[in-house]
């Protein structure tokens, strides 16, 4: 069996954590036959808390777990791990936007970023969850200069999921019939979930989405808004933030970056942008990539109509927008 590799989860005394850490733990991510040590990073006020989650991560008798490190100390949660799931931060309320976030949030990550930068192995890879998780990325990239930045990715897999399953429900098919459905930009209601490049297995057949469905106003209407609105829609049906499924996506995400993509499939990661497909450089933005060997690249030469690059201009401008303010606190502090 192969060495243990460390992995550190922040926030682990929160509810994504709850779920995320028994399926990492289960080997769902890293492989069944990798063994892990487990940092739970979380704040002094919840070390009574994180406790609890020890305890029942011991109680699950886990055979690839072979110790679990529950800390308040960065130096000690960042030291020596191979991934990161960054899910630490404030969640919002009902009513507010996730940027309503960015001012308390963005300080968290500027401090990860620099713990990172000191502790951790520098081939880590960093998926951050908390929000607002694109700006979050980048300003945590920022601050861990020491670490190449396309080591530091942000979660839009838990929209694409969302943006698969309207799909599937749609045509009335499995959810392993429908794929390549992307996200572009950011994991905000400007977000841009994109079927044009998606294909269905209809009746045995294999058909593009946009086809199959063949309803241009509910592809251009009432899927893109649920899709950019169901953050929202969970939380005013749970009075909390998604959990369970964010928590999955995390899996999915670091799963596919760990292990590769299936030829010709495509899943979205928020990655810094080179400016592809007109999107702007420098920021954290979400595109369609390939991942092998542990790295991922974006998916080129995919048609844009005018209806897509009008989506792409606004989720861009919104990042350009945080990433100014993101910056200005941090450099404030
Ligand atoms: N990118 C995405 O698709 C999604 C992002 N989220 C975001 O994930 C974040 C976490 O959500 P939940 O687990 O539901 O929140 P939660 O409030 O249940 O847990 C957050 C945990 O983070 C801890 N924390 C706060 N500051 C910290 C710090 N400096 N270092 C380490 N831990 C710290 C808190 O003490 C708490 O235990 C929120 O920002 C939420 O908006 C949630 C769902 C999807
Ligand atoms: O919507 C939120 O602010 C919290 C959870 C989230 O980001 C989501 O469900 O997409």
């Amino acid at each position: 069996m192969a060495e243990p590799i460390r992995v550190v989860v922040t926030g682990a005394a929160g509810q994504i954590a709850y779920s995320l850490l028994y399926m990492i733990a289960r080997g769902e991510v890293f492989g069944k036959d990798q063994p892990l040590v487990l940092h739970l990073l979380d704040i002094p006020p919840m070390m009574g808390v994180l406790e609890g989650v020890v305890m029942e991560l011991a109680d699950c008798a886990l055979p690839l777990l072979r110790q679990v490190i529950p800390t308040a100390d960065p130096a000690v949660a960042f030291k020596d791990v191979a991934a990161a799931f960054l899910v630490g931060a404030m969640p919002r309320k009902e009513g507010m936007e996730r940027k309503d976030l960015l001012s308390a949030n963005v300080k968290i990550f500027k401090a990860q970023g620099q713990a990172i930068d000191q502790h951790a192995r520098k081939d880590i890879k960093v998926l951050v969850v908390g929000n607002p998780a694109n700006t979050n990325a980048l300003v945590c990239s920022h601050y861990a200069p020491s670490i190449p930045r396309e080591n530091f990715t942000a979660m839009t897999r838990l929209d694409q999921n969302r943006a698969t399953a309207q799909i599937a429900a749609k045509l009335g098919v499995p959810i392993s019939a429908v794929k390549n459905v992307v996200i572009w930009g950011n994991h905000s209601s400007t977000q841009f979930p994109d079927p044009s490049n998606g294909v269905a297995e209809v009746n045995g057949t294999s058909k593009r989405v946009w086809d199959a469905v063949n309803d241009a106003a509910f592809l251009q209407g009432n899927f893109v808004e649920t899709v950019q609105k169901r953050g929202a829609a969970v939380i005013a049906a749970r009075k909390m933030s998604s959990a369970m499924s964010a928590a999955k996506a995390a899996c999915d995400h670091m799963h596919d970056w760990w292990h590769g993509t299936a030829p010709g499939q495509f899943v979205s990661m928020g990655v810094i942008s080179d400016g592809s497909y007109g999107a702007p450089k420098d920021v954290v933005f979400s595109f369609p990539v390939e991942t092998s060997n542990g790295k991922w690249k974006i998916v080129q030469g995919l048609q844009l109509d005018d209806f897509a690059k009008s989506k792409l201009a606004i989720t861009g401008k919104e990042l350009e927008e945080e990433k100014g303010e993101a910056m200005a606190v941090c450099s404030a502090d």
